[in-house]
């Protein structure tokens, strides 16, 4: 329960602080719930148990904040290089009292200890390509645990997934990043399934 009321306060602060402060336009305020906070929530699904979890370019904390929500089992680090952005992300964190969550103010590529994490997750930041150059070295290769998965990169993207996935294969392959894989989530409770592109790191 006080996690829903967690989720329900982060829309509020979104919805308000997050506008006025023009973080998101007006015309996202009535899709919040599905677009936004639920759409990325349900990226979970596709995250093991305990993984140490960064997202990259979090700007309000999308895809970060409801992934720590709904998982409360996973450490999530928040990396955003503006200012006001990392201000309103410490002003939810503190104000909804959220345990598993860092807020990181930098570019990914300025993020140390590079390797650090199990998946990083990422919402309308860059092509696949350049996001594979700045998400890869931020996961870990797979030999740091007995039988680990290599290190992944998951990008929520929309319906042109696979065109941009054409285009920018050579370019994931150049950063490092094996075959892209695209996969679907929420098909349980949303109306719109969340379109999302793994990528592991391979070297
Ligand atoms: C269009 S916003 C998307 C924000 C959020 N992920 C979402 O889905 O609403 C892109 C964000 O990426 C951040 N960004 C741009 N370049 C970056 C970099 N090199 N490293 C990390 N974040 C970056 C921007 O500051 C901005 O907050």
């Amino acid at each position: 329960m006080e996690r829903m009321q967690q989720v329900e306060d982060y829309v509020g602060l979104l919805a308000t602080e997050g506008m006025t402060r023009g973080l998101l336009g007006p015309r996202e305020v009535p899709r919040l719930w599905d677009r936004h906070v639920l759409n990325c929530a349900v990226v979970g699904e596709l995250i093991e148990r305990e993984s140490d979890v960064i997202d990259v370019g979090s700007g309000a904390g999308l895809p970060g904040i409801p992934l720590a929500l709904a998982r409360p089992d996973l450490w999530v680090t928040l990396v955003e290089p503006m200012q006001r952005r990392v201000a309103f992300l410490e002003e939810v964190v503190q104000t909804l009292g959220i345990p598993n969550v860092e807020v990181v103010r930098a570019r990914a590529e300025e993020v140390f200890p590079q390797g650090r994490a199990d998946v990083a997750v990422s919402r309308a930041v860059a092509p696949l390509g350049k996001l594979a150059r700045w998400c890869l070295p931020l996961v870990r290769k797979g030999s740091s645990r007995p039988f680990a998965e290599p290190g992944t990169m998951l990008a929520i993207k929309g319906r042109s997934v696979i065109e941009e996935a054409n285009r920018e294969a050579r370019n994931v392959r150049k950063a490092g990043g094996g075959d892209i894989e695209i996969l679907t989530c929420g098909e349980t409770i949303l109306d719109e399934v969340t379109t999302v592109a793994r990528i592991d790191r391979v070297r």
